[in-house]
C-alpha cells in the first residue's frame, strides 16, 4: 500500500486529520517536501503499525505534543507527558512581557508558582542568566518533570514542592504564575483532548477557578519585595474580578489586565 492510501483511509476517523502528518513530521523531523515525497512510496509493514498506532492514540483525543513527547515553548524544546500541562502560546505572550520589562542583567530573584513543565521559569532563567530562579508546584511528579527539563535546557532552578506559598521562604523581586483557573462547573466546555489527558490539578480549580488566585492574593504580599511586581495569566473572563481582588491585596501598588494578542483579557500584572 501507499503512503498516501494508508494516510488518507487513517486521516477519516480523525476529527484533525492534518495531526497524523503533524505527528509524523515531528517525530521523523521531516520537511512538508520530505512528507510530500513519502506520500508516493510504499509503506513499509513496520511503519503501517506504527502509523496505524499513532491514528488509534489521535482517535481517543491524544494531545499530538503527548504522543510526540515535547512541545516548542519560547524556541526552547520541553518534554511533556500526563504529568504536566502542554504549554500554550498565551503564556509565551506572558513570558515576552516580562522580558520586556525586567533588567536582564540584574540578579533579581525570580518565583514560579505552578511551574509545571518549567516553561515559564526556564524560558526566563535562559533569557536572564543572572536570575535566580525558584520554581514551585504542588505536584511532585510536575517537578520531577520539571527537573528534567531544566537539566535538558542547561539552566539551574530551584524546585520546590508548595502548595502556593506554605512552603516558600524568603521575597522575591518577581512572583510569575499561571494557575489552574477553570471553574469545575465549566469542564464541559473544555476540549474533550484536554479534559481527557491534561491533569485536572492543572486546569481547575475551586471558587469558580478564583482560589489559587485568591490564595496567591492573600500570600505574595509577605512574599514580594517592596518593589517587586507580580504576573500573572488568567483566565479572559477573570480580568475584572481579579483586578479588585490584586487592588486589595497590594493596596499601594497598581494592578492592570493585559490584552493577549487576541484582543483577551490574559494577563494580570501588579506593580
Ligand atoms: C495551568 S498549569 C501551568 C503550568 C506551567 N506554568 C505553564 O504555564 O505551562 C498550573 C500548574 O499549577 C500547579 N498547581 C495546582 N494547584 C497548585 C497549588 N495549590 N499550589 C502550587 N501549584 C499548584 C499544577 O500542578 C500545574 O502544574
Amino acid at each position: 500500500m501507499l503512503w498516501i492510501e494508508l494516510t488518507r483511509k487513517l486521516s477519516e476517523n480523525l476529527k484533525e486529520p492534518f495531526e497524523l502528518e503533524f505527528v509524523w513530521r515531528q517525530q521523523h523531523e521531516l520537511s512538508k517536501l520530505d512528507w510530500l515525497n513519502l506520500m508516493r512510496e510504499e509503506i513499509s509493514e513496520e511503519d503501517e503499525t506504527t502509523l496505524k498506532a499513532i491514528a488509534d492514540r489521535l482517535a481517543k483525543d491524544e494531545p499530538p505534543q503527548y504522543i510526540i513527547g515535547w512541545e516548542d515553548f519560547a524556541g526552547l524544546r520541553f518534554k511533556v507527558d500526563e504529568r504536566v500541562l502542554i504549554p500554550r502560546p498565551e503564556t509565551e505572550e506572558l513570558v515576552q512581557m516580562i522580558l520586556e520589562e525586567n533588567p536582564h542583567q540584574e540578579a533579581l530573584s525570580v518565583l514560579d508558582i505552578g511551574t509545571g513543565s518549567g516553561a515559564i521559569a526556564i524560558s526566563l532563567a535562559k533569557a536572564c542568566p543572572s536570575w535566580k530562579l525558584t520554581a514551585s508546584d504542588l505536584s511532585e511528579s510536575a517537578l520531577e518533570l520539571a527537573g528534567e527539563n531544566a537539566k535538558a535546557n542547561q539552566v539551574q532552578l530551584e524546585l520546590v514542592c508548595s502548595d502556593v506559598l506554605d512552603d516558600i521562604a524568603g521575597s522575591f523581586d518577581l512572583i510569575i504564575s499561571n494557575p489552574p483557573y477553570i471553574s469545575p462547573d465549566d469542564r464541559d466546555e473544555v476540549d474533550a483532548s484536554v479534559q481527557k489527558f491534561e491533569p485536572d490539578s492543572a486546569l481547575y480549580a475551586e471558587n469558580d477557578g478564583y482560589a489559587i488566585y485568591e490564595k496567591i492574593a492573600q500570600q505574595a504580599p509577605q512574599h514580594l519585595d517592596e518593589a517587586g511586581r507580580l504576573y500573572m495569566e488568567i483566565g479572559y473572563k477573570q480580568g475584572e474580578r481579579l483586578k479588585a481582588i490584586f487592588e486589595t491585596a497590594f493596596p499601594e501598588k497598581e494592578v492592570s489586565v493585559i490584552k493577549d494578542s487576541f484582543g483577551k483579557d490574559r494577563m494580570l500584572k501588579v506593580c
